[in-house]
């Protein structure tokens, strides 16, 4: 077979699996809206061949219906009555019913993308330009026009069903008055078809060059309403910059779909060229038959209305669903990037209270070109409170995403208790961990939402949320909210308000520490403090420290005079650890530490920020 042949099967397969995916969806209308929509349908279908044949009827008793016979006239009066009501009635269930289905199936179709992207094992393929992409391309959130939902497409399926049964069953009765009109159309409907399907290759190859643009268009849109951006848009002047780069994206999104259109439009005489001339031909040999006497004027009416109905059926193109199909494929293969590995054959069990090992771990971020980690060797004690300190993009947070499974190490393993962590699922070990991430998440809801998503797999625990508060240090900032632990932790709600950078650290301190309290054994906090003045930081760390219970924790901070506290302080270094000891013993040594830490110390009493940057120590 020539490659241009295998292409055409390739895409012909690939267009079949895609109406039985879309036939599939279906589902999510719900079995009563799917069976109201069936019928109407089915009703929509054969009303084609019913006009033409009440229509027919009506015309052949025309004599009697204006000769006022009533005996004769009343039957094809009231048959031809009850079909056109049928159509009007059927017009108006349809909208409704179409939006409805369409809705549940669009909504159907987001879950399943929320599904697929927040339980995906890591977070690395987020990371990727071409996920991302997919994510865009199949979230069915139209807001630039572009992207497509399910629903449209889907439905189209269930209409083309409807159409088919409207020309078979409007041929059928075009067959019982001029069966050699039946092969006209359906040759001329074959042709019409071939173009429809060689338009909609060439729009979907358009509608892929859009992709790109309508994701920058999308990125400064959202900047611009967005509070944290807008701050910046508006001290930068970034405003009419901004509008103007989403005018440039938009018009590289939808420029080559408008000069698409244009030539759609103009070359559409095409389909209707080759449907209308045989039709207006049969039209014209009809009617001069019945002008002759060869033909009834029933018989050219039912011709008339059935070709018609073939005609309009044939006339819609049945492609329409480029978008639908995009969405559809482009989840597939979003499944395909985010598919977890496959689960061990036999998941092991984690032991209580493990020895967390790091054994030779490598670590490379995908797409660079430099490892961060290389051959780290590490152990954490259980009940320890072990910190981790370096130099920015030391590699510190990488090490905790290790820990919390959110990238696997591209060399060497983690292990707890000598149990390899890469046979037990990721969200089993995650239960053990709670973690406090430098960039954490402002959720937009109350004060005990935002404490209690710390471990939201379990009841909520109202004796857990008080004293994790107050570990916290945050008994202070909930005794001035308005609302306490029901206050909104955001002023685009109702009686909300927006904490300082601090105190927002002490909500997600609290966080912690309540997962903490309510089963998780292993607390890591990345830079935790960093908002914190002095004197509430050093409060929090001893409070830490007295509450911290049985918990492992690993501590990062660029503040030393806070990390001197912790049993155990490791440095990291061009992505070894080079130092490891308690406090004292790192001082004693005089190596990197005992410099960074006199070095902090001097401008902490000169009055400056304690932290250190790349050039302080050799
Ligand atoms: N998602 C990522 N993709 C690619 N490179 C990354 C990613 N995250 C971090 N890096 C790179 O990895 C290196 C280590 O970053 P990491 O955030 O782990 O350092 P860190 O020690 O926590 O730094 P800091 O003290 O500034 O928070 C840096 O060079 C950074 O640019």
């Amino acid at each position: 077979m020539s490659t241009i042949g295998l292409a055409a099967q390739v895409e012909a397969t690939a267009t079949m699996r895609d109406r039985i995916e879309m036939l599939r969806r279906l589902k999510a209308a719900g079995v009563g809206l799917l069976t109201a929509l069936t019928a109407l349908t089915v009703l929509e279908g054969l009303l084609p061949a019913t006009t033409a044949v009440a229509f027919a009827t009506l015309v052949s008793r025309l004599d009697a219906v204006v000769s006022g016979d009533a005996a004769v006239a009343v039957t094809p009066l009231l048959l031809y009555l009850i079909v056109v009501l049928a159509g009007y009635a059927l017009g108006v269930l349809r909208e409704p019913l179409r939006y409805l289905a369409q809705t549940r199936i669009d909504g159907e179709h987001r879950a399943r993308v929320a599904q697929l992207t927040s339980t995906s094992d890591t977070v690395g393929a987020l990371e990727r330009p071409e996920v991302q992409a997919l994510i865009w391309q199949t979230r069915a959130d139209p807001e630039s026009f572009i992207e497509g939902t399910p629903g449209p497409g889907v439905l189209v399926q269930l209409e083309l069903l409807g159409r088919l049964l409207a020309m078979v069953s409007a041929g059928v009765v075009l067959a019982a008055y001029a069966w050699w009109l039946v092969p006209v159309l359906v040759v001329a409907g074959l042709a019409a078809e071939r173009l429809y399907s060689r338009e909609a290759k060439r729009r979907r190859l358009v509608w892929r060059r859009s992709i790109a643009p309508g994701m920058h268009a999308d990125v400064w849109a959202n900047a611009i309403v967005s509070p944290s951006e807008g701050k910046e848009v508006r001290v930068f002047g970034l405003g009419d910059w901004a509008v103007g780069r989403i005018q440039h994206h938009l018009r590289l999104a939808f420029n080559p779909m408008w000069t698409h259109g244009r030539r759609t439009l103009a070359s559409l005489w095409q389909p209707a060229l080759i449907l209308t001339v045989p039709l207006l031909a049969a039209y014209a040999g009809v009617a001069l038959a019945a002008v002759r006497g060869a033909a009834t004027v029933a018989v050219a009416a039912a011709v008339f209305a059935a070709s018609t109905a073939v005609y309009q059926a044939l006339t819609e193109n049945p492609h329409f669903t480029v978008n639908t199909v995009h969405c559809m494929r482009a989840y597939e293969q979003l499944k395909v990037e985010l598919a977890a590995p496959a689960p061990a054959e036999r998941v092991a069990e984690l032991p209580e209270r493990p020895v967390i090992r790091f054994e030779h771990v490598g670590f490379q971020y995908a797409g660079t070109t430099r490892p961060v980690l290389d051959r780290i060797d590490l152990e954490i004690r259980p009940g320890e409170l072990l910190g981790v300190v370096g130099l920015n993009g030391a590699g510190k947070s990488t090490l905790i995403r290790l820990l919390a499974r959110l990238y696997e190490p591209t060399a060497g393993r983690l292990t707890a208790d000598g149990l390899d962590l890469a046979g037990v699922p990721a969200e089993v070990w995650r239960r053990r961990l709670s973690v406090v991430f430098q960039d954490f998440v402002r959720y937009p809801l109350s004060v005990a939402d935002n404490v209690a998503l710390g471990n939201g797999g379990v009841p909520r625990d109202q004796a857990a949320l008080t004293a994790a508060a107050e570990d916290a240090g945050l008994t202070g900032v909930l005794d001035r909210l308005p609302l306490g632990w029901d206050t909104p932790l955001s002023r685009s709600r109702t009686g909300g308000v927006d904490l300082s950078g601090g105190q927002w650290q002490q909500v997600v301190l609290a966080r912690a520490l309540y997962a903490v309290r309510t089963g998780a054994e292993i607390l890591v906090l990345d830079e935790p403090t960093a908002h914190l003045d002095v004197r509430t930081e050093f409060e929090v760390f001893d409070r830490l420290a007295a509450h911290k219970g049985d918990a492992t924790v690993v501590l990062i901070s660029h503040r030393l005079s806070t990390v001197r506290q912790a049993d155990r302080i490791v440095l990291l270094g061009d992505g070894r650890i080079t130092e490891s000891g308690r406090h004292d013993e790192l001082i004693a040594h005089g190596g990197a530490y005992a410099e960074m830490f006199a070095l902090q110390a001097e401008r902490f009493r000169r009055g400056f920020d304690d932290r250190l940057e790349e050039g302080d120590v050799r």
